[in-house]
């Protein structure tokens, strides 16, 4: 089981582009068409279930929001940063 980590060490781990708000990782991406955003959110979301860790999408004009958190362990985990990784390499 992933253990939650602290503030500091999610902070000095997280990868470009990615923020920690409270108990979340988030990251916005953006695209040059509401289409293409819609594209990447499907390529998220696939990647999340192969992984079985899921995280929230909100697709806007031009822009992806994915949010992430380790609901069971209360907060930010391991696989949070390596869901994050991954979502990065669809981009
Ligand atoms: C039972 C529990 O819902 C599952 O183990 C998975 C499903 N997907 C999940 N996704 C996320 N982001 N956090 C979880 O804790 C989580 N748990």
């Amino acid at each position: 089981m992933a253990q939650r980590l602290s503030d500091d060490e999610v902070d000095s781990k997280l990868s470009g582009g990615w923020e920690r708000e409270g108990d979340e990782i988030v990251r916005v991406y953006e695209f040059d068409s509401y289409l293409d955003g819609v594209e990447f959110a499907t390529e998220v979301g696939e990647v999340a279930e192969e992984e079985f860790h899921h995280p929230e999408i909100i697709i806007r004009y031009e822009e992806v929001e994915v949010r992430l958190t380790s609901h069971e362990e209360g907060g930010i985990t391991e696989k949070d940063l390596r869901l994050a990784d991954l979502f990065d390499d669809e981009f």
